[in-house]
């Protein structure tokens, strides 16, 4: 079988959390320290550990079929590549921040201003939307400090805890964009190499639905089971089995893991007991 080659980030925000939801989709492979390609064992996957700037344009060369890359950046490239699934981490937003003694009112202030930023593109769009002519001043990397040495007015760059604007004396006052990591694909896969993205899109999802639900083990009085029910649908209806003592059945079913406190207040009230939770390694609806 042919195989596809995956682009990952080779170090940095993206790239834990995008080689954990592949090994937690079952694929197995070695990545030896500084090695920038490597090859699954049991999955047609090979894998290109690059710079995150450069995987839409090699994804959309077709250098590589697939990348992991976050939003902001596959917004920035503008490369022509299939958007295929969110993937839910390294979640941050594109934000303008300030000198935090700036007594900011709104976005007119920045015109007439110089920001810098890695994002010039989604920069541009945002003043231009906005009808703000300001200077965009790109830089590569270390953007939060060119407000104190005179590099520029403000800084247009990726927030998340918000502790890189703070310990360089600027404010978030602008959010342009929120991002996440997201699964990028070429446009033009052959049909084996789209069964094998299906097949890798089958497993991520079923990770996927697996961390947003729980499974649920507990024990009612049988007077209680209809509305037990009611409260856990379950995937089609939940499982419920007699228990040795007369009168008790076990019920086991999922519960979503957003809603999961609320439900077991719920459960305890109509006589719910010895409730066990466990977590879902994968979930195929
Ligand atoms: N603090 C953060 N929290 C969560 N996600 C983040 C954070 N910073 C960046 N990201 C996301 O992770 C991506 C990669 O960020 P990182 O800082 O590792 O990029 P980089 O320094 O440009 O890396 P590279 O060396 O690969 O070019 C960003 O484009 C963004 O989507
Ligand atoms: O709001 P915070 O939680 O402080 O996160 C924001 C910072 O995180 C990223 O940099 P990173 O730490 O990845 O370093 P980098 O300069 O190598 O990109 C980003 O470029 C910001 O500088
Ligand atoms: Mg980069």
């Amino acid at each position: 079988m042919d195989k596809i080659k995956i682009a990952i980030q080779k170090s940095g925000r993206l790239s834990d959390d995008s080689l954990k939801l592949i090994k937690e989709c079952g694929i197995k492979f070695n990545n030896g320290m500084g090695k920038l390609k490597a090859v699954a064992d049991n999955f047609p996957l090979e894998f290109l550990f690059l710079r995150d700037d450069d995987i839409p344009g090699y994804v959309e060369d077709g250098v590589a079929h697939l990348g992991i890359v976050g939003e902001n950046v596959l917004v920035e490239k503008e490369k022509d590549v299939d958007n295929v699934k969110l993937l839910g981490f390294s979640k941050c937003r594109l934000s303008i921040g300030v000198d935090r003694n700036w007594d900011y009112k709104g976005v007119q202030e920045l015109a007439g201003k110089s920001i810098a930023t890695s994002y010039p593109k989604i920069l541009k769009g945002f003043l231009d939307k906005n009808k703000v002519n300001a200077e965009i001043h790109e830089i590569s990397g270390s953007v939060e400090i060119a407000p104190s040495i005179g590099l520029a007015d403000a800084v247009c760059d990726i927030v998340s805890s918000g502790s890189t604007l703070l310990s360089n004396g600027l404010k978030e006052t602008e959010v342009i964009m929120k991002s996440q990591a997201v699964l990028i694909a070429n446009k033009s896969l052959n049909a084996e190499q789209q069964d094998i993205l299906d097949k890798l899109i089958f497993r991520i999802n079923a990770v996927q639905e697996g961390k947003k639900n729980k499974y649920i083990l507990l024990n009612a009085p049988n007077e209680s089971i209809d509305e037990i029910i009611s409260l856990l649908p379950g995937m089609k209806s939940p499982t419920v089995l007699p228990l040795a003592m007369e009168g008790w059945s076990s019920l086991h079913s999922v519960v979503k893991e957003d809603e999961f406190w609320d439900v077991i207040e719920q459960l305890k009230k109509v006589g719910a007991q010895g409730i066990l939770v466990a977590p879902i390694e994968k979930m195929i609806i």
